[in-house]
């Protein structure tokens, strides 16, 4: 697959604007935690080296990525924000019940963007397996966290220049 041949945090081909201008909040799921701490590092720390202050990052914690909906969605009630980052981790168990975890926080977050027009990232893990899981946070194919973290940067920049 294509996705063996490259680190998909890979960046360096692309322009990414500065974050200063801009506020940020970022919404983690606790489960599976030694990945989702890997995805909040990465995209903490791509904030910060594209020039986002300290004090223009919001962050808070939710119990699963199901509860990323929520978690976003109070956010943006309740803060000024420019953009908002989910970072979770779905792998897959022994039932069905990965499916309608996957579909409902995939279609629950871009609902939560539409709702206040903000752009709202989706950095959620949806994996077969750990191993799969920790390849994207910080591993051979890079971090899902820098992804969304770039992402959220651009589509600020995007939204302020409408
Ligand atoms: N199995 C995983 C879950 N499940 C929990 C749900 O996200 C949610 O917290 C629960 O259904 C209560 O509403 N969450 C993950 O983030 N990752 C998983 O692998
Ligand atoms: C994605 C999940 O909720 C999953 O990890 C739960 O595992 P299981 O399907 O074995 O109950």
């Amino acid at each position: 697959m294509a996705t063996n041949l490259k680190n998909l945090s890979d960046f360096s081909h692309t322009t990414v604007p500065s974050g200063k201008p801009y506020k940020f909040g970022i919404v983690v799921a606790a489960w599976n935690a030694e990945v989702t701490g890997a995805l909040y590092r990465g995209a903490y720390d791509s904030l910060i080296k594209h020039g986002v202050t300290e004090e223009n990052i919001t962050s808070v914690e939710v119990a699963g990525s199901f509860e990323l909906i929520a978690g976003a969605d109070l956010m943006l009630s309740n803060k000024e924000l420019d953009a908002v980052i989910t970072l979770g981790c779905v792998i897959q168990g022994e039932t069905r019940h990965f499916d309608f975890i996957c579909n409902a926080v995939a279609n629950g977050i871009a609902n939560v963007g539409i709702k206040h027009t903000k752009p709202v990232i989706f950095g959620v893990l949806t994996t077969d397996n750990q191993e799969q899981a920790l390849d994207r946070a910080g591993g051979k194919h890079g971090n899902k966290g820098d992804e969304a973290a770039i992402t959220a940067i651009k589509m600020a920049a995007f939204t302020s220049n409408l």
